[in-house]
């Protein structure tokens, strides 16, 4: 076992098993997660990648099933583990996810502290006063202090909410963190203070993370590698500068999905669109899933699926035409 990983995700298949047919949500991704890193997922709506998030806790939301492969949690497969199992030693204990939306979860009628006390207790048989030393811990660690905990959720800024949120995933210190859309609904301030905030605690407490965001120029601040999704499956996964850096990456979808992206400091005259819509996963198209939108598709890229491929040291896409076998 590599000591030096937090996760690895192999050969993932998480389909929502629907009257219509198998909506492959998740198909057969693989990745690696190194400890104190931040991987970050990207990719259009729709992609898959809140349900990456969730099948990583072994929680798919209804009617989904995983249907393949392992995700190794420190080196131990949680894939065959019983519900039990999960909720007494994985969840919130080694993995927590902070969902999408979580900051909007609060119940209007009840103060900050009757309520996390109630998730704390549910996690993890506690006394009140060992609990309430716990939430103190972890809102001082977010840097908000003690008396939130009288307040009731109107009375905060959606940026306080979203720090009480980050503050209940560290509750049972996991070591990996999921942040599913942690800033989109935030004004651009407050989502600078609560990027810091991610990356002090990453630095503080040796966490690893999978941040998800449809916001590019968001994961180019916060994580170390990107993964990029398309259709349920990784297109292509590299360091921050393999993807971001000058270079530019190397799979048609993240070239596409860059150039549609509003940069600062830039006068563009026109932002470029991705053609076309992504696929229906009830029944994505055969080979590449991108081809029907890809401007350099050849007969190759509509029969036959590309596999992700290492095209230099940590720079994985899967793509025929980068491929150095067809070239
Ligand atoms: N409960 C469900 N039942 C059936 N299909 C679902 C369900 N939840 C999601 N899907 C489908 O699975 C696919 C992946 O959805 P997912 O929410 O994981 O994408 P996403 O990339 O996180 O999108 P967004 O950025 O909009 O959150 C989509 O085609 C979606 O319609």
């Amino acid at each position: 076992m590599n000591n030096d990983i937090a996760l690895e995700v192999k050969n993932l298949k998480m389909y929502y098993k629907t009257e219509n047919g198998d909506v492959k949500a998740v198909d057969d991704i693989s990745f690696k997660l190194k400890k104190g890193e931040t991987l970050g997922l990207v990719g259009e709506s729709g992609c898959g990648k809140t349900t990456t998030g969730f099948s990583i806790l072994k929680m798919p939301s209804p009617p989904g099933e995983i249907v393949g492969g392992q995700i190794l949690i420190d080196g131990k497969d949680i894939v065959p583990l019983t519900e039990r199992e999960l909720r007494k030693n994985i969840r919130w204990e080694k993995v927590s996810m902070v969902f999408q939306g979580a900051m909007n979860s609060l119940t209007p009628v009840f103060t900050i502290e009757k309520q996390l006390m109630e998730t704390l207790q549910l996690h993890k048989p506690m006394s009140k006063s060992e609990a309430k030393k716990t939430m103190i811990k972890y809102l001082n660690y977010v840097g908000l202090s003690e008396d939130i905990l009288k307040r009731y959720p109107h009375e905060l800024s959606g940026g306080m909410k979203q720090r009480i949120a980050i503050a209940s995933a560290l509750f049972l210190e996991p070591s990996l963190v999921i942040c599913d859309e942690p800033t989109t609904a935030l004004d651009v301030v407050v989502q600078a203070q609560i990027i810091n905030l991610l990356k002090d605690l990453k630095e503080k407490l040796n966490l690893s993370f999978i941040f998800i965001t449809h916001d590019l120029a968001t994961e180019a601040e916060v994580s170390d590698r990107i993964a990029v999704m398309y259709a349920g499956k990784i297109v292509e996964i590299g360091t921050n500068q393999q993807i971001y850096g000058e270079q530019g990456p190397a799979h048609p979808y993240t070239e596409r999905l860059l150039a549609a992206t509003p940069k600062l400091h830039e006068n563009v005259k026109e932002l470029a669109f991705i053609k076309g819509t992504p696929p229906n996963l009830l029944n994505p198209p055969k080979g590449c899933r991108f081809h029907p939108r890809c401007p350099y598709a050849f007969e190759k890229c509509k029969t036959e699926e590309p596999i992700l491929k290492e095209i230099e040291a940590e720079h994985k896409v899967a793509c025929w035409r980068c491929d150095a076998d067809e070239n």
